[in-house]
């Protein structure tokens, strides 16, 4: 990398809103870049913006560092062997059809193609094996959007460890950096000038697939996360009467705390957001259905396969799911009875401290449920996940980055075989303390009509995992009445399983 000879040191094929802000991130760290799209305007647009800015910013650099391709034979003749390539195009068959038309274009054994879309993780261990004769297929999970992909996203790579060792250099380079001592993101947004110091946001995750399924959990808890602040928004808006400007007040304050998070921060700048067409608030004149790409989906699906409790991660895709559905939600609103909505004559300012630790709670809950997931489906794929390694390139770079991540990170560097993080001393100890807020929280929106299924859904998980005794002993019996689906005894081995006959004179049989 970083060679004396004409040829680029990498490829980069998909020039959208990830892959043009990829590109120019990897020139800022002095990687010299070819790049390629199936639109030319995008080439274009790309080779255009590395122009300008290395006018602006770079005037001692006269040679262009990003290099547009018309095509992907010509790329592959402008590269460095064994070459490097970086695909950022949509998940899903635009990432075969990539892989095929660079083999098509004459690709070499040892060259590397570097996945870093949203793909499925089972698609990624599918891809590993079926080009495994025609090029080195490794996957790298980015988040942080297009100002993370442009001054420092977090990145998950998995696969091919000679391909890891061959990219890591650029990937630290390129990486969101976080400040040792504090855990805290350090971030400069200026092209030609990017962060060099600080611990980069990435890691070597594990064999293909892992890093693609981390990126999953943490776009479901990206979900759960997203849809718990909107809970509030409406809890105080509809609930408290506070203007759309006052609630962004609020989040302000609480992102100063333990709530600090990046989705805190741009969820007050929306609702400060004046809309440009009516000087209305512009979270008024958004129309209120969710968009979902299936990230969110995929890990509430994984999450019932598997058999681990995501309640929250999968009621936020539901949020978003019931909100597409606005005609339904038009005639009931008109037919189905229930309160108000107005909270009434309470203390406003208590109320808001008291949600302030519901959300808390909520994102404690959320986040346990995410890395309980990855660690029962690395023990399922038999992978050694480092979940202190992974909350750290959490800390920065991407789009759930909060300082909360560093506790995390502490919990799992305490105990790197902790089930649970309710079970870790810190967190325990603070929702034990916060916990009677969550519930005058939740039952505050259930007594006002306003739906809050995440803040509640997060709690019914916490009480399910406080409860020593559930009542899965009478559903174990009602499966026993009704298909002789047998059950076992607290008072006998485990393994060993009964029946009793319902049907008959009601003895009990040892199956
Ligand atoms: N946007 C975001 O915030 C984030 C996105 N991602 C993921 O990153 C990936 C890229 O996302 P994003 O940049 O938003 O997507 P965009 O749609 O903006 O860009 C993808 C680009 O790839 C081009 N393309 C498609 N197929 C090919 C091909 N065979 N050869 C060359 N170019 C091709 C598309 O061209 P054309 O339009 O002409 O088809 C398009 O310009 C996705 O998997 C996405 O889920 C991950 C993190 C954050
Ligand atoms: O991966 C991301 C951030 O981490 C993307 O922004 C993701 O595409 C957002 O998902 P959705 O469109 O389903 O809300």
């Amino acid at each position: 990398m970083n060679n004396q000879s004409n040829l680029f040191d990498i490829g980069v094929i998909g020039l959208g809103v990830m892959g043009k802000n990829l590109a120019l991130n990897i020139a800022d760290n002095q990687y010299r870049v070819a790049a390629f799209d199936l639109d030319e305007i995008k080439v274009q647009d790309t080779v255009n913006q590395e122009k300008l800015e290395r006018q602006q910013y770079l005037k001692q650099i006269t040679e262009p560092r990003i290099l547009g391709c018309n095509n992907l034979s010509e790329m592959l003749s402008k590269l460095e062997k064994p070459r490097v390539l970086l695909l950022s195009v949509p998940a899903g068959a635009p990432v075969g059809g990539a892989c095929q038309s660079l083999i098509d274009a004459g690709i070499e054994s040892d060259d590397i193609v570097i996945d870093t879309g949203n793909s499925l993780w089972t698609d990624t261990v599918e891809r590993e094996q079926r080009y495994a004769d025609d090029f080195l297929f490794f996957s790298c999970a980015v988040s942080g959007g297009e100002v993370g992909a442009r001054f420092g996203p977090s990145l998950m790579p998995s696969g091919s460890l000679k391909a890891w060792n061959r990219i890591e250099p650029i990937w630290q380079a390129i990486a969101a950096k976080v400040d040792a001592k504090t855990g805290l993101p350090i971030e400069r947004f200026e092209p030609g000038n990017p962060v060099k110091e600080g611990e980069p946001c990435t890691t070597y995750i594990g064999p293909a697939g892992s890093g693609h399924y981390v990126k999953m959990v943490h776009n479901g808890i990206e979900y759960a996360d997203m849809q718990l602040i909107c809970e509030a928004y409406q809890l105080l808006n509809q609930g408290l009467g506070l203007t759309p400007s006052e609630v962004a007040d609020v989040f302000e304050r609480w992102d100063q705390g333990s709530l600090n998070s990046y989705l805190m921060q741009i969820s007050a700048k929306v609702l400060k957001q004046a809309d440009p067409l009516t000087g209305a608030p512009l979270v008024e004149m958004i129309l209120d259905k969710a968009g979902q790409k299936g990230t969110g989906l995929w890990t509430a699906v994984s999450s019932l396969q598997i058999g681990c409790p995501a309640p929250t991660i999968a009621e936020a895709v539901y949020a978003r799911a019931l909100s597409t559905q606005k005609t339904q939600r038009q005639q009931l609103s008109q037919q189905l009875s229930g309160p108000s909505k107005a909270l009434g004559n309470i203390d406003k300012q208590a109320f808001i401290e008291q949600l302030e630790s519901a959300l808390y709670c909520a994102k404690v809950s959320c986040y346990a449920q995410g890395f309980q997931l990855m660690a029962m489906q690395a023990k399922e794929q038999g992978w050694q996940l480092d979940f202190a390694e992974i909350a750290k390139i959490w800390r920065a770079g991407c789009i759930i980055r909060a300082t909360f991540l560093q506790s995390i990170t502490e919990a799992y560097q305490q105990d790197s075989s902790l089930e649970n993080l309710l079970l870790a001393e810190a967190f325990s100890k603070a929702l034990s303390v916060k916990q009677q807020d969550w519930r005058v929280a939740v039952s505050t929106a259930v007594l006002s009509g306003i739906p809050a299924p995440c803040i509640s859904s997060a709690l019914a998980y916490y009480d399910s995992y406080r409860c020593e005794t559930l009542p899965a002993s009478l559903l174990q019996g009602q499966r026993d009445f009704f298909g002789a689906h047998t059950f076992e005894r607290i008072d006998k081995p485990a393994g060993e399983k009964f029946h009793l006959n319902w049907s008959g004179d009601l003895s009990l049989i040892k199956v």
